[in-house]
């Protein structure tokens, strides 16, 4: 279905999710697969039943699938998930093929086409790759089909790695503009501790305050799933903070999710839709580099909002590229905020404490850019910074 002229809402509530139009839905291998038993025919079948229906009413919905890897260990004799990561590879080229074959069939006898878009990080954050992405995307739904996305994870290496796919799905539902985005976990809802006798469920999250003093946990069961709670939050708030609420539920609850149905945990939209690049700056990169700012330099990034120049940066360390991501710290260490860096680590150390107008005269007017430039900047709240 065509989004219409004034583009998609975000859902205001969870019973905005009996009408969302455009939907991205989430599952984790631990919903889907076992180590042992390979995929789960019965709750694959299950959740597709509720997806095909859905899509059958005309809300597009996009199925952000895990399991590869957990689907390839069996026919590779594989008794456990491996740590090495060649051999996550070699499991994740055989397991995607299965897990494929078995949405074809199951939506197929609904009448729906499926399609495979693998992706890497770079596929997505890449300004060139992103909009070739979205093109596809954008014609597979006006096609009908369920797009089907996992990681690449046969190409992608430990660095392009998001190794998780709930922050994925987070920028999926940000490159199709969802209205919302729904993780389906083997949990009901995101609890005030590890799920266990006692722990309470937590049914809106409106603010990163809310989950002050909340215990979240890596993944709960030995076996197949990766990034356990954190990761699911993480991509809950990513969304959040750029406009796109988010639901964390069991696949058991999928239905009565996209009922609308009072079931898991509903984080509300926090702020507005912007750039994916600062996205993942801000939420997802891995700084490998480390500015420190002098007091004038924290104010007019942090406060003032203004690109960063050679004459306020005291010290630098790390080894970094041109355009890679670095935090910038105040002296005290907490960090400021992050950038993508206009000079590498080797050109950086004699700009230090200089004026631009200075460097261009002496090293030429190319040295006349700013060190980090404000519309690559994310100023953070602070916090200590990473070592
Ligand atoms: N505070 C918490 N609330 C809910 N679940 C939690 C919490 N802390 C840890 N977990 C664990 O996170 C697990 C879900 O993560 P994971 O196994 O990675 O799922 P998936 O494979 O579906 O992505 C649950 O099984 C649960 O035990
Ligand atoms: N891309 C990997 C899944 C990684 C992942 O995020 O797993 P999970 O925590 O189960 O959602 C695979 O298909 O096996």
């Amino acid at each position: 279905m065509a989004q219409d002229q004034y583009g998609p809402q975000p859902a205001a509530d969870r019973a905005g999710l009996a009408s969302a139009r455009r939907i991205v839905v989430k599952v984790g291998s631990s919903s889907l697969t076992s180590v042992t038993g390979g995929i789960s025919g019965e709750a694959l079948v299950g959740l597709a039943d509720v997806l095909a229906e859905r899509r059958a009413r005309g809300t597009e919905v996009i199925l952000v699938s895990s399991g590869a890897i957990a689907a390839g260990l069996a026919p590779l004799g594989l008794a456990r998930r491996p740590a090495q990561l060649s051999t996550q590879q070699a499991a994740a080229s055989v397991g995607q093929g299965l897990l494929m074959a078995r949405y074809s069939q199951a939506f197929g006898t609904h009448g729906i086409t499926v399609s495979q878009i693998l992706l890497t990080a770079d596929d997505l954050i890449r300004r060139s790759h992103y909009a070739n992405a979205h093109r596809a995307m954008e014609r597979l739904l006006n096609f009908g089909v369920v797009p089907i996305v996992n990681e690449n994870d046969t190409v992608a290496s430990h660095e392009i790695r998001f190794g998780d796919n709930d922050r994925l799905a987070a920028l999926v539902a940000h490159l199709v503009k969802a209205e919302a985005l729904v993780l389906l976990s083997d949990v009901d809802a995101l609890y005030d501790g590890p799920p266990s006798a006692g722990a309470r469920r937590i049914p809106l999250v409106a603010s990163p305050l809310d989950l002050e003093g909340v215990t979240i946990g890596r993944t709960g069961k030995a076996g197949v799933g990766t990034g356990g709670m954190v990761t699911k939050v993480e991509a809950a708030t990513i969304a959040a903070s750029s406009g796109i609420p988010a639901l964390v539920t069991s696949t058991a609850n999928a239905a009565a999710a996209l009922r609308g149905d009072d079931v898991g945990t509903w984080f509300t939209a926090t702020g507005k839709r912007q750039p994916i690049r600062l996205l993942w700056l801000a939420h997802l990169a891995r700084v490998v580099g480390t500015l420190v700012l002098d007091d004038g330099a924290v104010r007019a990034v942090g406060e003032r909002r203004r690109s960063l120049l050679p004459a306020g940066v005291v010290d630098v360390s790390g080894a970094f590229e041109a355009g890679d991501p670095v935090q910038l710290v105040a002296g005290d260490g907490t960090v400021v905020a992050r950038g993508l860096v206009n000079y590498s680590s080797s050109e950086l150390p004699r700009m230090l404490g200089r004026s631009t107008h200075d460097l261009a005269e002496e090293l030429g007017v190319e040295y006349e850019r700013s060190v980090v430039h404000v519309n690559d900047l994310v100023v953070l709240r602070q916090g200590p910074a990473a070592s």
